[in-house]
């Protein structure tokens, strides 16, 4: 668990008036998570999350409430922003930024069948289009300069064989952002973080996508392949399950087509992916910051995700 910032009860009885929520009754720590510091907040008024942001700066952070808000308004299933009496939906608590969402129902779903994998398909192809018109610009922070900057960092950690992998693959990745296909594939706000523990289900029914703060401007296509790296694949061996992708694919390309440039990218984006989380794994496991409780992701697994999409050509688009 990782709560970097510790709070209580106490210290939010103040700051809460501003809120129109009520009396706050409880403040629980959530016991998942790795970047930020986040709480159950039951009020008079119902059940919330509040989160405390760690990294994130109050200048970035009205990108992804703002958006959290724009994709509510349009039918997105995802968190509301909770404004406080001047209408905003970031203030300083503890000295860091911090913001309340609406709680969503349910649970994660760790071990998804294809009607799962469906139902997000569907749901980020929505996702896409209803933020197309979202008037804020933010790059993907963990896009291709984070991972040119941060591969020198984790690279004096490495045996050769990895080395040697993440060299090559960030060669491959560059290369790949300077072509033409790669330039003529759609963008717009993409998630960039949804992975099963950041979309919410009641039984078969999904509930909502959370956890934006990796949310920035990028290709809508390595939103997908972030998203079918997860949902899709074989937790033990790296390996795409074949029905989950198609369910994935088809549901998502029924609300959005993919294009033909799509096609062609779709290989290399499912490196470029599974690259970014070998990335950060390995950053976090080796620049390891403070937290009351933390659990570091296996950095290996996205290592042997990125060996097999090189080895093994994953299931077309269409
Ligand atoms: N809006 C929400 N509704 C319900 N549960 C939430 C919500 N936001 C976060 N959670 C819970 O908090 C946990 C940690 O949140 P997450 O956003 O993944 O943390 P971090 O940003 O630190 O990685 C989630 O696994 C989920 O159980
Ligand atoms: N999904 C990433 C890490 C981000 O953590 P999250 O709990 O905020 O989704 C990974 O698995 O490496």
């Amino acid at each position: 668990m990782a709560v970097f910032t510790a709070l209580h009860l106490d210290d939010i009885g103040q700051w809460i008036t501003q809120f129109p929520l009520g009396k706050p009754l409880a403040l629980k720590g959530i016991a998942s998570g790795i970047e930020n510091s986040n709480f159950f907040l039951s009020t008079e008024r119902g059940e919330y999350v509040l989160t405390i942001f760690e990294n994130l700066s109050f200048e970035q952070l009205p990108f992804y409430l703002q958006l959290m808000r724009h994709l509510a308004d349009r039918g997105v299933l995802v968190p509301a922003p909770i404004a406080n009496a001047d209408g905003e939906l970031v203030t300083a608590l503890q000295g860091k930024p911090a913001a309340i969402v609406s709680k969503l129902d349910g649970s994660s779903q760790m071990a998804p069948q294809a009607v799962h994998c469906a139902a997000v398909g569907a749901m980020l192809a929505k996702m896409h289009l209803a933020a197309q018109d979202f008037p804020l610009q933010q790059p993907n922070l963990r896009g291709l300069d984070w991972w040119n900057t941060t591969t020198p960092l984790v690279l004096p950690h490495l045996d050769d064989a990895k080395a040697h992998l993440l060299r090559a693959e960030i060669h491959f990745q560059d290369a790949f952002a300077a072509c033409d296909t790669y330039k003529a594939i759609p963008r717009g706000p993409v998630h960039a973080d949804l992975f099963r523990n950041n979309v919410m289900f009641d039984g078969e029914q999904l509930t909502g996508f959370f956890d934006f703060y990796f949310a920035g401007c990028d290709t809508w296509l390595f939103d997908v392949a972030v998203t079918v790296n997860d949902w899709c694949v074989d937790l033990a061996t790296g390996v795409l399950d074949t029905v989950r992708v198609r369910a994935l694919l088809d549901a998502y390309q029924a609300v959005r087509p993919f294009t033909h440039e799509e096609q062609t990218a779709w290989q290399p984006m499912l490196r470029a992916a599974a690259l970014r989380f070998w990335l950060s794994r390995l950053y976090d496991y080796y620049q390891p910051r403070e937290a009351e409780m933390l659990t570091p992701h296996d950095p290996s697994h996205f290592e042997r995700i990125l060996r097999e999409r090189i080895a093994t050509p994953a299931p077309e688009l269409f």
